[in-house]
């Protein structure tokens, strides 16, 4: 579904473009609605929340339907009630000509409130039916688009105004429309009502309107431009409540003392916030009395009328009473419907700005130009020329490198913190697009091959993996979430990660939730989870391996037997890992040696070492410190 075109690039063609991931993204300015787009805005919404709930949605226009002939009836009933009080005055044998008026207006009243209810109760099973379909939407589109997406400020900041604000516009639009057909009803209904008492009032009433209706505009407005100036705001107090309420962070900031100093700028960033919401709150505010001003001086002019009609005669009283019944009900019918107008426009610009958000998505790769599958196996991957520059980044963190792997291999890469090791493996991963050079399987660039099937052959751990809160079999079953759970695979990936003994020990074995989030749960150390995440990277089972620090967390003895039997265990697959960790990396077939961004060196160990450069000097520094004096050996040599 397309929105509108607000804020994003638009092709000759006229096909909205979101903008690139490396591009700063334009801000969102509150845009003039043509008439045409709200049009398109208000199908586009109806269509949503029908598919959302069609039995909900009729449910409520007939409430509408319902509570509108109602208060048309009460205006009807009141003036019988009042013509029958007046009768009574003059003949009390009359008070039974009172009842009949007096249960059809406490009949009507009690239905209308009924109705009410009802309609609120199946607003908000409505409202939750839309969010879903909006949610799915939005989920789908924050999955699938490019990594390099989150590296930029203005993507989370659209992502949070997504979340907070726009994904239940559609069904604000679509409420505002069940209320602005519903009040256009009801107004009818009294409207009708209010004619056959003195026609005069009526044009006087629409007019009572206007004044809001154009304040509310200017409103809806300046609301937009709040949320988009309050995003980055709102995200750094959400932040530091994370700092202060996060588990993983609990400890720090207690060992640190951090919670003064983060209360302090969690207090000055509400702080700015609420300066600045005061500031917005009081523009409204004018601009809404301006607005019920104007709507009260047309109500006392229209009250000044009723009075000249009842003196000159044109208006009896009984029908005066009913009037100012109607005129009350009626004003806030042609509230409602303003209000209803009010709110489609408010929204139409909050998913303008969601509109933005889910071309992102539309940008993917459609399913038929996906290209083939990648294939199941590969003789060489090689990768060449590449060049790699973090969006806002002001130097490449890839600078024209090359490296090769052959079918079976265990490649190392080495190098200095930042020499961009991470990234060449994002890269060969399929994680990232280089900005040049390429990747090639057998000669075949990865951008060609269907991007889901390139990463089903491909498993990665990161340094930072992701430690699930689930059962340890769900943590490394996670590595195949597409099939169907095998426990047989699992223990075996465990046995191959050296997870296998630690995990079977647990109160309910690999049903254990390796959280204490949850009752029952159980906590890991950090070289426990490092096994856990190689299992899971063992029970994927792809052709090409990629392991970023596998051992950073692992003892001396485990790090020793998942390189000693890394081989047996990769049965013939490929395996590029970083380590900086010499102990670990002299096995390896070939090693890279990066820095700043390029391969500086290449060779095994010990060409590496004979060679006498940069490689051989990292070396030696880490080997001087295991053989410092008196440290050698127990013996002291
Ligand atoms: N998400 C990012 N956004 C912007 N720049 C980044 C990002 N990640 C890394 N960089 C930068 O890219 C360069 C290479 O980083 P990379 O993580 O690839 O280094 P590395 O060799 O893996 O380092 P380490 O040994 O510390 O893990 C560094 O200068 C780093 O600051």
């Amino acid at each position: 579904m397309t929105w509108t075109r607000t804020g994003s690039r638009t092709t000759p063609a006229g096909v909205a473009q979101p903008p690139g991931p490396t591009q700063p993204q334009p801000q969102p300015q509150p845009q003039r609605k043509s008439f045409g787009n709200l049009v398109r805005l208000v199908r586009a919404s109806l269509a949503l929340v029908w598919s959302s709930g069609p039995r909900l949605f009729l449910g409520l226009l007939a409430l509408q339907a319902m509570v509108a002939g109602a208060l048309a009836g009460q205006i009807l009933a009141v003036q019988h009630l009042l013509t029958a009080i007046l009768e009574v005055a003059d003949d009390a044998q009359a008070i039974s000509e009172i009842v009949a008026p007096v249960l059809l207006l406490a009949g009507l009243t009690a239905l209308t409130s009924i109705a009410g209810g009802l309609q609120g109760h199946l607003q908000r099973v409505l409202g939750e039916n839309v969010a879903r379909a909006m949610w799915r939407r939005v989920l789908d589109v924050a999955t699938a688009v490019d990594l390099r997406h989150f590296e930029s400020s203005d993507f989370h900041n659209q992502l949070e105004r997504v979340q907070s604000s726009a994904l239940t516009r559609p069904y604000q639009v679509s409420q505002g429309l069940i209320t602005l057909v519903g009040s256009l009803l009801a107004g009818i209904g009294v409207g009708v009502a209010l004619a056959g008492i003195s026609p005069l009032l009526l044009p006087l009433l629409v007019v009572g309107g206007l004044p809001l209706l154009l304040t509310s505009r200017q409103e809806s407005r300046l609301e937009f431009a709040f949320a988009v100036s309050q995003t980055p705001t709102l995200r750094l107090r959400t932040y530091l409540t994370l700092l202060q309420t996060g588990r993983d962070e609990a400890k720090e900031v207690r060992a640190f003392g951090l919670a003064p100093w983060l209360r302090g700028r969690f207090d000055a960033v509400y702080e700015e916030y609420l300066a600045e919401l005061s500031t917005h709150v009081r523009r409204r505010s004018r601009l809404t009395a301006v607005g019920n001003i104007g709507s009260a001086v047309v109500l006392a002019a229209i009250l000044l009328v009723l009075v000249w009609l009842i003196g000159e005669g044109a208006v009896g009283v009984a029908g005066a009473g009913a009037a100012i019944v109607a005129i009350r009900m009626l004003a806030s019918q042609v509230q409602g419907v303003f209000g209803g107008v009010r709110q489609i426009f408010e929204s139409g610009l909050f998913l303008a700005d969601l509109d933005v958000f889910l071309a992102l998505g539309a940008a993917q790769t459609p399913p038929e130009a996906r290209g083939p599958a990648a294939p199941t196996s590969f003789g060489s991957i090689t990768a060449r020329d590449l060049v790699f520059t973090y969006p806002g980044a002001a130097a490449p963190a890839l600078d024209g490198v090359s490296i090769d792997l052959r079918a079976g291999e265990v490649i190392a890469l080495v190098g200095e913190n930042g020499s961009g090791k991470t990234t060449l493996a994002k890269v060969l991963a399929g994680l990232y697009d280089p900005d040049a050079g390429a990747v090639a399987w057998d000669g075949s660039d990865l951008r060609e091959f269907d991007r889901g099937s390139l990463r089903a052959r491909i498993t990665v751990v990161f340094q930072d993996f992701v430690q699930y809160a689930l059962t340890a079999t769900q943590n490394i079953a996670v590595g195949r979430a597409d099939d169907p759970v095998d426990p047989e695979r699992v223990q075996a990936a465990a046995r191959a990660a050296g997870a296998d003994r630690f995990l079977a020990g647990l109160p309910h074995g690999y049903d254990t939730i390796l959280s204490r989030l949850f009752v029952g749960g159980q906590e890991l150390s950090g070289g426990q989870w490092q096994r856990v995440a190689l299992a899971r990277a063992f029970y994927r089972d792809a052709p090409l391996m990629i392991l970023d620090e596998p051992s950073a967390s692992l003892d001396p003895r485990a790090e020793h037997e998942l390189f000693a039997n890394l081989r047996t265990v990769l049965g013939g697959r490929t395996a590029l890992f970083i380590s900086h960790r010499f102990s670990t990396v002299r096995g390896a077939d070939r090693i890279y040696v990066l820095k700043e961004g390029r391969v500086v060196e290449h060779g095994t160990h010990l060409e590496l070492l004979r060679r006498g450069g940069h490689y051989a000097e990292l070396h030696a520094l880490q080997a001087e410190a295991y053989v410092a004096a008196g440290e050698a050996t127990p013996s002291g040599q």
